[in-house]
């Protein structure tokens, strides 16, 4: 089992405030995490890290092995895959959906002048019908409703077979019946052994997909718990982690939470 992300003691500060606060975390191989956190945790701050777009004020962060600072991150960040709203938004507004995904083997948004074949045609095809979008390859990406692009984008994020696939609120924004969907769609991936290490950020223990094994709380840059989800979800640390009183139920590999009367 290696170590596809770990962080040792790690601080980010910026414009004096502590965004980071000496957090150590590790990711081994075929762990499925979620990151789960109140506003302004640092959840995002984390995912920069784990990205290697980010580099650490203090402390040490290695990404599939890699040592930040003492590698090249250009190439380093083609091995992992992000879908995160700041990268949705850099898609420009008429790129057909196809193109959306397959731009991603050059690390792009906006195809260009990059020559692609149809064995990258076929990839990106296949990946947006295995998330149910298979129909829309042909559509400029700004006429899809929010759930499809949610898809999409993830589909984009695998386009590039990447070892590690960090999703940041991957079901911001989606109604119920979308959200349900997603849920279906990542329980897939993470129960599919050839899938990279995944790590999921989100708000709502309602938003963890069945088949993920491990949890990272943070709070105020901090982290409130990490480990196996059964040790890690409970009132306690839930508590802690949001600052009021919860109740958290379990139902058939779901999550649930709620203040009690
Ligand atoms: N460049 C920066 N300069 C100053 N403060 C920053 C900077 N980047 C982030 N922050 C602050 O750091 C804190 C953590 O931000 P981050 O985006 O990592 O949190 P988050 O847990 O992802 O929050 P959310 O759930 O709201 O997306 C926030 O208070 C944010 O305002």
């Amino acid at each position: 089992m290696s170590d596809v992300l770990d962080l040792t003691d790690v601080s980010v500060r910026r414009e004096g405030k502590t965004i980071l606060d000496r957090v150590s975390w590790s990711v081994t191989d075929g762990d499925r995490w979620v990151v789960l956190g109140p506003n302004g945790a640092g959840k995002t701050t984390v995912m920069q890290l784990a990205s290697a777009r980010m580099y650490p004020t203090t402390g040490t962060v290695s990404v599939l092995e890699e040592e930040l600072g003492s590698v090249d991150v250009t190439e380093l960040r083609t091995r992992v895959g992000l879908a995160s709203a700041a990268l949705a938004d850099r898609i420009p507004r008429g790129e057909k959906v196809l193109d959306v995904v397959m731009t991603a083997s050059y690390g792009v948004t906006g195809r260009w002048q990059e020559s692609y074949d149809e064995l990258d045609a076929g990839r990106a095809r296949d990946l947006l019908a295995a998330f149910g979008v298979g129909h829309l390859v042909d559509r400029a990406y700004a006429t899809l409703s929010e759930g499809e692009r949610k898809r999409v984008q993830i589909a984009r994020s695998l386009m590039a077979d990447p070892e590690l696939l960090l999703l940041d609120e991957p079901a911001a924004g989606l109604d119920l019946g979308g959200r349900e969907e997603l849920m279906a769609a990542l329980a897939e991936l993470a129960g599919d052994a050839r899938s990279p290490v995944l790590v999921l950020v989100t708000h709502h223990v309602e938003e963890i997909p069945e088949g993920f094994t491990h949890g990272l709380l943070l709070r105020d840059g901090k982290v409130e718990a990490a480990g196996p989800l059964e040790e890690v979800l409970t009132p306690q640390h839930l508590s802690r982690t949001f600052g009021l009183d919860l109740e958290v139920e379990r139902h058939r590999g779901r999550w649930s939470a709620r203040a009690p009367h």
